[in-house]
């Protein structure tokens, strides 16, 4: 399948698939979501009438007796009259009846005599002015950034209810190993470290990585043995040798198979499928081939869109360029669509070598992946950002 029409099957299948049901997370492990509701102020922003300065909280006209002093977090429940004033710090509840805070900078003091000139209302943030209470503040779709965290805990709220669609892999071969420096054949698991992030930025959650050896029996059960999960990635067994058993376990399952291999370079072997019948749909099956860089082109084209459209969110983030001019050399295949890491600086694109199949080198030293078209002659190419 060509390139461009295997994206579109993922995006189109994580449209069908949708976000499934949200959960109610606590606000740690909400970033990266999509709202699945409108966010609303429990309280109201500020929450209480509150100094925005350092300095006096006057009532009336000047000169004013200071009576004495309120810090931020301190109740109290002082009440002014005119040509009274109370030291305050910023953030601190006002007393009632403040009709504004003089800034240490303009104030003169004088034992218990406040001069100064202020104007009403200045430097006082008065309860609601920001946000009212109940007041929706987002709408359900936004992505959950650092930001709206803060925004939610500031609103009083504990847990947010988010799309997250969780994503569990199973990393196949008998010659992986996880830890130290590899005996001899054996070779370290490249891919498990990539998908965590990979499906982060996708606005998903790896829940569990599962290393299996070869074998037929032991990806059938690996692929139906899930938790509920929106997706299940297989890392190798992708392609034609006698160990690579993804196609076969999935017919087995009688599992729907989208999109089976993908006209690019490298990446070839990746595989899109959907467990489950028409009646009781499954997880989607994202199979990447087992040559680290070939897995990351493969995450890249299936994976990201699949689990962007899962929650509507946008492929490219906002602010991103998504086409670039290509510097230097680079070598076109006349079928395939070639995929080439590169830097990238303002609209141009740099290829930084190191790109081959099972190399993740290249990779890691570039922001992003170009898109060369077969037959690729020159012009703007577009661009696949990595997770940062
Ligand atoms: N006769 C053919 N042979 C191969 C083809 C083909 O079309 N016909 N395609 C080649 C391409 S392209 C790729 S990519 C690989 C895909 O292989 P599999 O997905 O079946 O994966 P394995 O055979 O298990 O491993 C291939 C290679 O990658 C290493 N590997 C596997 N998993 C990991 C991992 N998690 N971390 C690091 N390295 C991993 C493994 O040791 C092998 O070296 O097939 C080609 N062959
Ligand atoms: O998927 Mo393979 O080369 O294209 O590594």
């Amino acid at each position: 399948m060509p390139w461009p029409v295997a994206r579109e099957t993922a995006r189109s299948l994580g449209r069908r698939c949708g976000p499934g049901e949200p959960r109610w997370e606590p606000l740690a492990d909400a970033l990266g979501g999509v709202l699945a509701e409108d966010l609303r102020a429990r309280i109201a922003a500020p929450a209480y009438d509150a100094a925005a300065m350092d300095g006096y909280a006057v009532c009336g006209a000047g000169p004013w007796t200071v009576r004495g002093r309120v810090l931020a977090g301190q109740p109290h429940g002082i009440v002014l009259s005119a040509g009274q004033a109370v030291e305050v710090a910023t953030g601190a509840r006002v007393p009632e009846r403040t009709d504004a805070v003089l800034p240490y900078e303009q104030a003169r003091r004088d034992a218990d005599t406040l001069t100064g000139t202020v104007r009403p209302g200045r430097h006082v943030r008065r309860r609601g002015e920001e946000t009212a209470e109940g007041a929706t503040v987002l709408p359900a779709g936004t992505v959950v950034t650092p930001a709206v965290l803060g925004l939610a805990a500031s609103l009083a709220h504990d847990r947010l209810p988010v799309h997250r669609p969780r994503v569990r892999a199973v990393v196949s071969g008998d010659e992986l190993v996880r830890t130290g420096v590899p005996g001899p054949g054996a070779v370290r698991d490249a891919i498990g470290p990539v998908l965590p992030g990979l499906v982060a930025a996708g606005g998903g959650v790896l829940t569990s990585l599962r290393c299996i050896p070869d074998g037929f029996g032991a990806l059938v059960s690996a692929l139906a043995d899930g938790d509920g999960e929106s997706v299940v990635v297989v890392c190798g067994a992708s392609s034609a040798g006698p160990a690579d058993h993804l196609r076969g376990a999935l017919a087995e399952l009688g599992a729907e198979v989208l999109v089976d291999g993908v006209r690019c370079r490298p990446g070839h072997p990746q595989l899109l499928a959907r467990l489950g019948g028409a009646q009781r749909p499954g997880p989607v099956v994202v199979g990447l081939p087992g040559n680290p860089g070939a897995a990351l082109v493969a995450g890249l084209t299936l994976l990201l869109p699949l689990l962007r459209a899962m929650t509507g969110r946008a492929e490219v983030e906002p602010g991103r360029t998504a086409r670039c001019r290509l510097d230097g050399q680079v070598s076109v295949h006349e079928h395939d669509t070639r995929l080439v890491a590169v830097r990238v600086v303002g609209d141009r694109a740099r290829p930084v070598g190191h790109d081959r199949p099972a190399s993740l080198r290249g990779a890691a030293a570039a922001d992003a992946l170009a898109v060369l078209p077969p037959g690729w002659t020159g012009g703007d190419v577009e661009v696949l950002w990595l997770p940062g």
